[in-house]
C-alpha cells in the first residue's frame, strides 16, 4: 500500500485567447469559459497544487497563444504542466522559459523520436510525454493523425528514460463518461514511470476510483469539463482524494 494521494491537475485549455473545453478533442466542439488567467487563478485559489495548461491553437497548428500562456504561468504560484505545440528546440526553449514545472510533448514523441530522446536526456523530469490514444493507436497533430502503437512507443520512451506519461483516452475526453481505468491499469503494468490520467472524469467517484490506482502508478488526474460544468468543486475534489 501507499499513502501517496492522487494529485489533481485542473485544466485550462486555451483556444483563440479563451479558456475552452472540447469534446473528443475535436476542433469546432469548443465551449468557451472566458479568460484563461481568471480560470487559472480560480483553480489556484481553490487549492490546486498543479495547473494543466494547454495551447490548443499550437496543438492544432492554427496559431498560438504563447504570450498569453506565458503570462498565465508567470501569474501562478503553483506548479504548471504546459503543453501544445512543443515540437522543436525553439518551442521547447520558449515553453521552459515561462517557468513552468514541466512540459508535455505529444506530436513530437511520434514524429521526432531522436529529438525527443535528446531532450529527455537534457531535461529529465521537466519533460513528460502525452500519450493521446484512440484504442491503442496514438494520435498527434491535434489528434487528427495516427502516430503508431501505444505500447511500442511506451517501450521506446521508457528505454530513453522518459520520466512520466500523461495518458489521454480521446474517446473519453470532454465527455463526462468516466475515465478509462482499464487503459490506465494496462499502461501502469507496462511501465514503472508515473502516469497522469486524462479524459472522462465526471464525478467524485471517478476521482476515488483513480485514487485506488495510485499504488499501480497513477500519480495524478487532469480534471477539465467536470469542473467547468460544476459537477463538483475543486475543493470537493481535493477533499475526495485527500485520504
Ligand atoms: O487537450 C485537448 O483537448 C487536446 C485536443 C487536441 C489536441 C491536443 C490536446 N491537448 C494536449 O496537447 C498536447 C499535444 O500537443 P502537441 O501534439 O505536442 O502539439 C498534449 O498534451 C495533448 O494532451
Amino acid at each position: 500500500m501507499t499513502d501517496r494521494k492522487l494529485e489533481l491537475l485542473p485544466a485550462v485549455d486555451v483556444r483563440d485567447g479563451q479558456a475552452v473545453r472540447l469534446v473528443h478533442g475535436e476542433s469546432g466542439s469548443e465551449t468557451s469559459y472566458g479568460d484563461p488567467l481568471a480560470a487559472a487563478l480560480a483553480w489556484q485559489r481553490a487549492g490546486a497544487e498543479w495547473l494543466h495548461l494547454v495551447d490548443l491553437d499550437a496543438a492544432f497548428g492554427t496559431g498560438d497563444n504563447r504570450a498569453q500562456i506565458a503570462e498565465v504561468v508567470r501569474s501562478m504560484d503553483i506548479k504548471v504542466e504546459l503543453s501544445g505545440g512543443i515540437r522543436d528546440d525553439a518551442s521547447l526553449a520558449a515553453a521552459l522559459a515561462t517557468g513552468c514545472t514541466r512540459v508535455n510533448l505529444g506530436t513530437a514523441a511520434l514524429e521526432s523520436p531522436e529529438w525527443v530522446a535528446r531532450v529527455i536526456a537534457e531535461h529529465g523530469d521537466r519533460i513528460a510525454v502525452g500519450l493521446d490514444v484512440r484504442g491503442t493507436t496514438l494520435r498527434g497533430r491535434g489528434w487528427t493523425r495516427d502516430g503508431g502503437d501505444l505500447y511500442e512507443t511506451l517501450a521506446r520512451l521508457d528505454a530513453e528514460g522518459c520520466a512520466r506519461y500523461v495518458v489521454t483516452d480521446i474517446a473519453k475526453d470532454g465527455t463526462l463518461q468516466g475515465p478509462n481505468l482499464e487503459l490506465l491499469r494496462t499502461v501502469c503494468a507496462r511501465t514503472d514511470r508515473p502516469v497522469v490520467a486524462s479524459g472522462g472524469v465526471s464525478s467524485l467517484d471517478d476521482l476515488r476510483a483513480l485514487a485506488t490506482l495510485v499504488p499501480e502508478g497513477v500519480e495524478g488526474a487532469i480534471v477539465g469539463k467536470a469542473l467547468y460544468a460544476k459537477a463538483f468543486t475543486l475543493e470537493e475534489a481535493l477533499e475526495a482524494v485527500s485520504a
